[in-house]
């Protein structure tokens, strides 16, 4: 079988929320392919914590099972996270559906979750080593769903400023333009990684930032968080753009000329538009990059990335396929 539902941008494109019904009941959720839990607010949360949330109540669904003695505590890179109890219920994505699937029901929330209230919970479509459930790890609906869909995969279609979607066991080739690139995924840390360690700004002489950098497909991260050398080379080019602590980043004036971006991914470029790299407003006259330097050592593409390139995660090989959109 296939499945298909919209990717519905939050003001900034900060996030994508795409519907999921769980026992009969529907919530948005933010997928995110840089982590493997998929967790919700539920009737469990305080009254002041799910204010303006649509929640999960287990009691009324016909298929819900507890997991008993299960629990789960996760945290994301920018410092939220969540933690619970757990239990299966039917999952259903656009009409696929994984029976006994582990839903996650969170006691505890941080306050960017409990703020945003468009967003009523994750699901993870990383690898499932990563997933946090104890005494024993959960699968993730992808590696649930996989081997009954037509093809092992799924596709992220984001867009800016507008409604994208997600396909579960396809690649509707109408999304996209030219070639789709497929490269190896090492899958050695659980996430959808892949070496990128060339770029070049608006098509010109192609650098490498550092010799063998990883990066990772982060449909849960906002930015782009790149090799430091990228960004600095980058942001060189755009009058008046300054690397601004106060602000936490790269900023520009919001009328500059943006140069295109290329980065290799496993050895062919890929372009990110400069249009896409103008992320927010901060002050009259000053942006915000979506283009920002990854302080660990890994390279996260996170949504402004996928503006620009359409993604196939294949779990039937561990590869990603990448297309101009
Ligand atoms: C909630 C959330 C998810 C992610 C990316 N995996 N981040 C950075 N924050």
């Amino acid at each position: 079988g296939t499945g298909l539902v919209t990717a519905t941008p939050e003001a900034n494109d900060v996030e994508y929320l795409s519907p999921v019904t769980i026992g009969g009941q529907t919530l948005n959720l933010d997928f995110d392919s840089g982590s493997s839990d998929l967790w919700v607010f539920n009737t469990q949360l305080s009254r002041a914590a799910t204010q303006g949330h649509t929640i999960y109540d287990p009691t009324k669904s016909k298929t819900f099972a507890l997991m008993q003695g299960a629990s789960f505590q996760i945290s994301y890179g920018d410092g939220s996270g969540a933690a619970g109890n757990v239990g299966t219920d039917t999952v259903d994505i656009g009409g696929a559906t994984v029976t006994q699937q582990a839903v996650e029901l969170a006691t505890a929330v941080s306050r960017s979750f409990v703020e945003d209230t468009n967003n009523n919970g994750l699901l993870g479509l990383a690898f499932s080593q990563l997933n946090t459930i104890q005494p024993a790890p959960q699968k993730t609906f992808f590696d649930n769903v996989k081997s009954s869909l037509a093809e092992p995969l799924f596709t992220a279609d984001l867009r800016a400023q507008a409604a994208g979607a997600y396909e579960f066991g396809r690649v509707d080739t109408s999304k996209f333009t030219g070639e789709m690139t497929w490269v190896p995924v090492n899958t050695t840390d659980g996430f959808w990684q892949f070496t990128s360690e060339k770029f070049s700004i608006d098509g010109g002489a192609p650098q490498t930032s550092t010799a063998g950098a990883q990066a990772i497909a982060d449909t849960g991260t906002t930015l782009l968080l790149a090799d430091p050398a990228v960004a600095q080379a980058y942001y060189a080019q755009v009058d008046g753009a300054v690397d601004d602590e106060q602000q936490g980043g790269f900023t520009f004036p919001c009328n500059a000329q943006l140069p295109d971006l290329q980065l290799d991914v496993g050895g062919t470029m890929a372009t990110v538009k400069g249009t896409d790299i103008n992320f927010a407003q901060v002050d009259d006259q000053t942006c915000f990059g979506g283009l920002q330097a990854s302080p660990a050592g890994l390279q996260i593409y996170g949504d402004i990335f996928f503006k620009s390139n359409f993604v196939a995660f294949n779990g039937g090989n561990n590869t990603l396929g990448f297309a101009q959109h």
